[in-house]
């Protein structure tokens, strides 16, 4: 990962009410403390008033891997890599507007799944070098946001970056989300019946915006992102990584055999030598960390376009189904990219050893899981108008607009 500036986003406000005298620059810095990386976003605004949304001029974006779970017996490390990103936003805000700019950093599934002590130890480090650093350190800067907020500011970015926020609001996208810990799905239903069918109230979330209402479906799945579900599959999700133990599937190339490494902890993997191999029998056991967890919408028709990003994008280009920043795929496209790299005994299966394995999780999670049709289209993104896909920047649109989210 690398520095990225964007162009521009515009369009977004009515400028007729916008006398020029009025708008400023601001700067907004935002952390993203992911279970496989911390990523920093600085975003340049264009403000004109407080009841508009603000142009955004630019992002700089960069990452650390691992995530800050992974230091969790070491806690310093968190705060130094804390202060290796903060760096990047000293070069890109002017010295003047330091004291002015916001610094948040919000957790997600990486601490969600880790005991809560051992969290907090990790989030005082970084309380204390946003202290210690001269920007604006609002109330409540460092904490773990919860997965219902992930899903809706992912959603706010999505349609932000798209133009779908400006007034009048009419089409709106649906986001998916597939990070290392957790999994979230969000969209603005067109059928009564799809608020009315939910499992439990925390499946629907509203918010305000330009004096409307929103009502989104939207679901976070802790223990169904990419790497949690290879843990699961390989029946280690929440047990120990023993040196003894070496945890098989049938979904890794029959000879391998490694340690791999997930919040903190390394285990021993490897293929199933005598057992079975394949899509088929690899299909079986990634189904049984889908079904029975997901709750499948009411509707999920073909006139909602979905957005799908992180793994989703990041596998579809391992699997050569995508090049570019964005591209459109059906949901068949992944299942037959499965069959045919968890079917092939090549050499290629043994250079990406997980592929097999994270290409039959991502087609059973949006079939058997959310129930998407094999013809459903999937927009994969990585940026939009050179701006990450990411719920960084709704956050920091929530943080300066109270967007109300209940
Ligand atoms: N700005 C971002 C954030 C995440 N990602 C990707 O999202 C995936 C994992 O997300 P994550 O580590 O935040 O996982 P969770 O903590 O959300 O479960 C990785 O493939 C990252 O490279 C990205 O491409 N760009």
């Amino acid at each position: 990962d690398g520095c990225s500036h964007a162009g521009g986003v515009h369009g977004l406000l009515p400028s007729l009410s916008r006398p020029a005298n009025h708008s400023r620059i601001s700067y907004a810095v935002m952390l993203d403390a992911g279970s496989t990386g911390t990523r920093i976003h600085v975003f340049t605004f264009i403000r004109s008033g407080p009841d508009l949304l603000p142009i955004l001029d630019n992002e700089m974006f960069q990452s650390i891997k691992p995530g800050l779970s992974a230091h969790v017996d070491s806690p310093a490390m968190a705060g130094h890599t804390i202060r290796m990103l903060l760096k990047v936003a000293k070069r890109t805000v002017p010295r003047v507007e330091w004291k002015r700019t916001p610094v948040v950093l919000r957790a997600t599934a990486g601490l969600r799944l880790l005991p809560r002590l051992k969290a907090q130890a990790l989030l005082e480090q970084v309380q204390h070098v946003f202290d210690e650093s001269p920007f604006l350190v609002p109330d409540n800067s460092v904490s773990i946001m919860d997965g219902t907020s992930e899903g809706i500011l992912a959603w706010i970015t999505l349609n932000f970056l798209t133009g779908n926020l400006s007034p009048p609001i009419q089409q709106t996208v649906g986001i998916l989300d597939l990070g290392g810990g957790s999994t979230q799905i969000t969209f603005l239903p067109k059928l009564r019946k799809t608020i009315e069918g939910v499992p439990s109230a925390d499946y629907v979330a509203r918010f305000d915006l330009f004096n409307s209402s929103f009502e989104l479906y939207t679901h976070s799945y802790l223990g169904n992102g990419l790497m949690a579900a290879r843990l699961a599959t390989l029946g280690a999700l929440g047990a120990e990584g023993l040196d003894w133990k070496v945890y098989k599937s049938s979904c890794l190339p029959k000879k391998f055999r490694d340690e791999w490494s997930f919040g903190g902890v390394t285990y021993q993997v490897s293929g199933d030598p005598e057992g079975l191999s394949g899509y088929k029998s690899c299909y079986q056991e990634v189904q049984k960390v889908v079904t029975g967890t997901i709750h499948q919408p009411h509707q999920l028709d073909h006139t909602t376009i979905f957005y799908a990003f992180s793994y989703y994008y990041d596998r579809a280009v391992d699997a050569g189904l995508i090049d570019g920043e964005q591209g459109q795929l059906e949901v068949r496209d992944f299942k037959k990219r499965a069959k045919e790299i968890c079917n092939k005994t090549s050499q290629s299966h043994c250079s990406s050893p997980f592929l097999c394995l994270d290409l039959t999780y991502i087609t059973a999670l949006l079939r058997d899981g959310f129930g998407f049709k094999d013809s459903a289209k999937l927009q994969l993104t990585k940026k939009v108008n050179n701006v990450e896909a990411s719920w960084a920047l709704g956050a920091i649109l929530d943080h300066f607009h109270n967007m109300k989210i209940h």
